[in-house]
Formats: C-alpha cells, structure tokens, sequence
C-alpha cells in the first residue's frame, strides 16, 4: 500500500464518525521467508575449494595489505603506521594501518550520525537486498578471500577459518534477515481498522552505534558492525589491531554488495583513545561489544560517569570472557569425553571464548580420562596454519604468549599444581605454546577460576561420591558462565545437572563439546560476567537494534469530550 493522505471533504464539514483520512503508514511487505545454514566446505584433497584457498593464501601473503580508516566513503591515513603480523611468523607483516586519532574518531562519529538519518529512511527491502547480496559474495567470489585472510592474519587452521569466516559470517548475515522478516510479521491488534489502526515500525536509534570488535571470530567483526546497520543505525567499526585484514574484507564486500558510504564507518584506533572519544560523544546510542570483562567493565563505567552527557540511554551489548567447563560423571563414555575435551580445549588454541578451559573429573575415570587426553595431545601437531596436517597453530600475538606462558609457568612453581603434558612453549619465529594438560588438586586454583584463553587444560579429580558437592562448584567457584557441557549416560543425573548449572552457561551442552555454536541452531551467549546474553545468532539479536515506534492513527473526527455515561 504506498502513503496515503487523502482528505474527506465530507468530514471536514462537520459530519461525526466518518472517515475523514487513510492510513498514512506504510507497513513493509517483505519476501516469503526461509533460511538455512551455510554448508561447510571439506577442502579433501584435489577438492576446487582447495585448490582456490591455495591460490588467495599465496596471493595474500605475498604483499603487506595498506589498510585506510574510511570514513563516509573517504579514505584517510592518519597518524603513525601499525602492522598486523601472521602470529606463526611474526617477522611477516600482512597488513599496514593507521590509528585514528581523536579528531578522526569524532568525524567518524558525525559521519555516522548525519548518515543515520538518511539511512533509516530506506526501505526495508532495499537494506535486506543488501545483505543478501552480501552474503551471496562470502559464500562465492569472496570466500576465500575471507578465508585466507583469517588463516593468515589470526593463524586458523582451514576448518576453523571455514567455520568461522566463511559459514558463521555468512549465516549471521542470512539469519539476520531472516528474523527480521519474523519479527516485523508482528503487527499491534487493530479492534476496528476502518476507525483506528495501530501499527509498529522499526526505526534505528539516533546517534550512532559503536561496534568493538575481538580478534578470535572474524564473523563476529561482521555481525557486530553489520546488524546495527541492517536495523537503520550508523555504526562506527572500531576492528580489532589482530584482525584487521579479514574485517577490511568484510567492510569492501559490503561497499561491493551496495550498503551506501558512511553508514558503516572503519576505524582502526588504539583502544582506549576510542573508548574515551565514543563515551563522551551526547550522541552514543549503543556499543555492540565483543571482548574481555576488564575492556566492557570500563567502557561500562565510563559510560556510567558521562550519563548526563548522552541524548538517549546507551545500550551496552556485552559479550565477554569464559572460564568453561566439561563435567564427567562416572557413567560418561570415556571416549567422548576425551575427544570433545580435547578439541574443545586446542582448538584454535583454547582462543574460542567457549573453549573448555576446566574439567572435572571422577576418580573411576581418572586413569582412562588421563590416558585418552595425553595420549592424543600427543599426536596434535602444532605448526603453520597453512600446513593442512597441523591440528593448531600459534596464539595470536605478544601479549597473548606472555598472559598463557604466565600462567604455565606458574603452575610449575605450585606444588599442588602437575603439568601432565605439554607446557613448553617457543616464540621465537611464532607465539607457539603447546597444548598444556595441568591436573591440579585445588578446585579454586586460579587455573580453574580465571580465563587463560590459550591452550590449557586444568583438571580437578573428584570422589565419586562428591558428585553433588563437586557440581555445586561449578558455579560457586568462578564468576563467569558462558558455556559448559555435562557427559553422563545416567538420565536422573542429567535431569538433576540441568537444574543444578541452570546458571552456569548461557550456553548448555549434554554429551557434547562446550565448543561450536552455530547461528540459528544454538543462539549464543553467557550469562553473570560472561556478558548481557543478548544471543547473537537468535531471533531477539536484531531487536536490540531497534527503537520500535508504536503509531494510532484515527480516521473518524472527535466531536466531544463528555463521555455517554455522564449524559445517563
Ligand atoms: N562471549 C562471546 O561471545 C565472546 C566471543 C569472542 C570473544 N570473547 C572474549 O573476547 C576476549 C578476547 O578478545 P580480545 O583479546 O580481542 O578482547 P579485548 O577486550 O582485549 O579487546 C576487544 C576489543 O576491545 C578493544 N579495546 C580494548 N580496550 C578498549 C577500551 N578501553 N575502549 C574501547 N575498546 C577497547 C580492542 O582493541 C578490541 O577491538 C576473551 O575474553 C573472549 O572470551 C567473547
Ligand atoms: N561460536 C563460537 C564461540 C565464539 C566465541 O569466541 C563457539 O561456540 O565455538
């Protein structure tokens, strides 16, 4: 129905409840509805996907890509330069960029926030032909691209880049869509449409958006700056410094997919200059975050401080840290456990933010369990991720081997802390620390307490008839609750797990990894310290980023104040 204001002429001489005007409102009708995953490529030898990968990795290597801060469309290299190095190879710089200063992150902020208001008048319609299309160039022409990016810039071996870069980035974009269209089928009840008519829209929030984003997910860079925008925000994108090159090709396929300048701004900065500069912007509408407890508790408090500052309530979107458990009851199957734990603890070396980074364990398993874990650590071969052999490769920069390799060598000096397996380390060439498996004798060591977010496992051996006191540490012991599993066969002690570590994860797991969420079928996200849960790659995801507008319209004229029952 296009906008309509047509006069009643008849009314407007006076004549009571008539209809005087049309509906002026316009509600989006959108595209029948339906989505799926996007399927996970195998890369099996002599495979095409194969033999293209090997073709952009070469490609990507080969040069230091200039990376610009664009803002509304214009490029800008500001201040000194700052490289983003392959962490299995730190003398090799993949990319150069530039970090913005205050000046440049406040007309970023006015690019964003004049562009809102434009963009928040395009149809529905033309946004979501947007994304579509870009998702359509990650699944094709520009995979790889993606992929190389992420296995070159934030060392993942090719099934995690897959995983991530390729399949999730392209369902967030895919389910977002898709449950925007579910959401805006709810229209508000109407009694008697041809006298009032009641509607909803969706508009975006004024100001602007600011989406920080972590390193370890290059999906979540794109979800972070890219659903805002699909909910007619302006967003400034402050990447992360260790992911710059897999988000710089996110931003172009978006250029490339249609989404107009300056609505989606890319700004590398230093991390604290841009917090500063965004929290005391009075036209902060929201920060989409992603990263550690410490970074979203400043950015909490600063915005705290500047409250009187802002013209709306900022929403604070915070996903954070984990400290994520594996719980074995006696009557788990012994290989499962072994080979969910090791996966979800090394892969991507620990770096996920649901990795399984503490594991409990009965002591009538204790000898198989122990075994199983160190007989395939062993095996895991850790190298360049390039190497289609290597299981995984280096973490992802300084800072990160100093933090993990802290940790490690502090067990050693505990004495109720044993390595099992693994704790050397070498960051000589890259930040390479071996899967490390730590048996400790103190459920509230920091090892089973703190996020290490590298590639240890500590474990804890209880009684067996401790079960439930040992359950009941799971929460008590740690304030973080993001994800966890629970491997039983016994079906009354899943039952009775389920309600005891109801809030423990955001995300729950029986008889399966604490790893490998997928957009759409596990929504994901953590409750207490690990962040507000808002689920990203669920249906409320995209309504975070609305500010709804409920609109009455009336079409019959009001001729009086006094109501029937006072003329009774
Ligand atoms: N819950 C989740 O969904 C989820 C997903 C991925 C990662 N994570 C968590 O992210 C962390 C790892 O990522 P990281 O090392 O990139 O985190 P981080 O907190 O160091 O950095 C995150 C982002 O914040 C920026 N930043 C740092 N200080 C800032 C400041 N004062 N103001 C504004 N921005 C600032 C960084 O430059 C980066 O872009 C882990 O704790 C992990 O558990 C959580
Ligand atoms: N989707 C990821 C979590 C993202 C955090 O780093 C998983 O469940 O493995």
């Amino acid at each position: 129905m296009s906008a309509m204001l047509t006069v009643c002429s008849r009314a407007l001489r006076g004549r009571s409840l008539e209809r005087c005007i049309s509906s002026v409102v316009e509600i989006p009708k959108l595209q029948n509805n339906n989505v799926e995953n996007e399927p996970v490529l195998a890369y099996r030898a002599g495979s095409r996907e194969r033999a293209e990968l090997a073709d952009e990795l070469k490609r990507t290597a080969a040069v230091t890509e200039e990376i610009p801060i664009v803002i509304g469309g214009q490029t800008i290299k500001d201040g000194e330069p700052q490289y983003q190095v392959m962490p299995h190879d730190h003398s090799r710089k993949i990319a150069k960029f530039y970090y913005a200063s205050e000046k440049t992150i406040q007309k970023a902020i006015e690019a964003s926030v004049e562009a809102q208001v434009r963009w928040d008048r395009t149809p529905l319609n033309e946004r979501i032909r947007i994304w579509q299309n870009a998702a359509e160039l990650m699944a094709g022409a520009h995979r790889q691209k993606l992929n190389a990016a992420t296995m070159l810039g934030q060392s993942k071996t090719v099934v995690q880049a897959e995983i991530d870069s390729a399949a999730e980035l392209i369902d967030f974009f895919r389910f977002n869509v898709f449950f925007l269209k579910e959401n805006a089928k709810y229209q508000p009840i109407s009694e008697n449409p041809t006298v009032t008519r009641n509607s909803l829209r969706f508009r975006g929030i004024d100001g602007f958006i600011a989406a920080i984003s972590p390193f370890n997910f290059t999906a979540i860079g794109g979800n972070l700056a890219y659903t805002p925008a699909l909910m007619g925000n302006g967003v400034v994108w402050k990447p992360s410094d260790t992911a710059l090159l897999s988000n710089w090709r996110i931003f172009n396929i978006m250029r490339e997919a249609g989404l107009p300048d300056g609505i989606v701004n890319f700004v590398p900065a230093d991390g604290p200059t841009f917090g500063r500069v965004i929290t005391t912007s009075p036209f902060l509408a929201g920060i989409n975050f992603t990263g550690s407890v410490p970074t979203f508790n400043w950015l909490w408090n600063e915005v705290g401080k500047n409250l009187n500052l802002y013209r709306n309530y900022p929403r604070l979107i915070g996903e954070c840290g984990g400290k994520n458990y594996h719980f074995v009851h006696p009557s788990a199957d012994v290989a499962t456990v072994v080979n969910a734990s090791i996966r979800s603890a090394f892969e991507y070396c620990g770096q996920k933010c649901s990795a399984c980074s503490r594991i409990y364990i009965p002591k009538s398993l204790y000898e198989p369990i122990k075994e199983g874990l160190l007989a395939e650590r062993a095996k895991l071969k850790i190298g360049d991720p390039t190497d289609f052999s290597v299981f995984t490769a280096a973490v992802i920069d300084d800072k990160a081997f100093a933090r993990i390799t802290g940790y490690i060598n502090g067990a050693k000096k505990n004495p109720k802390n044993k390595i099992l397996g693994g704790g050397e380390f070498d960051g000589s060439k890259g930040y390479f620390v071996q899967p490390t498996i730590i048996e400790t004798s103190d459920p509230h060591d920091k090892l089973m307490t703190e996020e290490i977010f590298g590639p240890v496992l500590t474990m804890y051996v209880y009684d067996d008839h401790d079960v439930m006191k040992t359950l009941a540490l799971v929460g008590s012991s740690t304030k973080f609750a993001l994800t966890g599993a629970v491997f039983s066969k016994d079906v009354n002690f899943l039952q009775i797990a389920l309600e005891e570590l109801k809030m423990t994860a955001g995300n729950f797991y029986i008889n399966d990894k604490s790893t490998g969420s997928v957009v759409g079928q596990q929504p994901f996200g953590g409750g207490r310290m690990s962040g507000t849960n808002d689920k990203a790659g669920g249906p409320n995801y995209v309504m975070r980023w609305t500010s709804p507008q409920s609109i009455k319209e009336t079409f019959v004229p009001l001729r009086e104040i006094d109501y029937p029952y006072m003329r009774d």
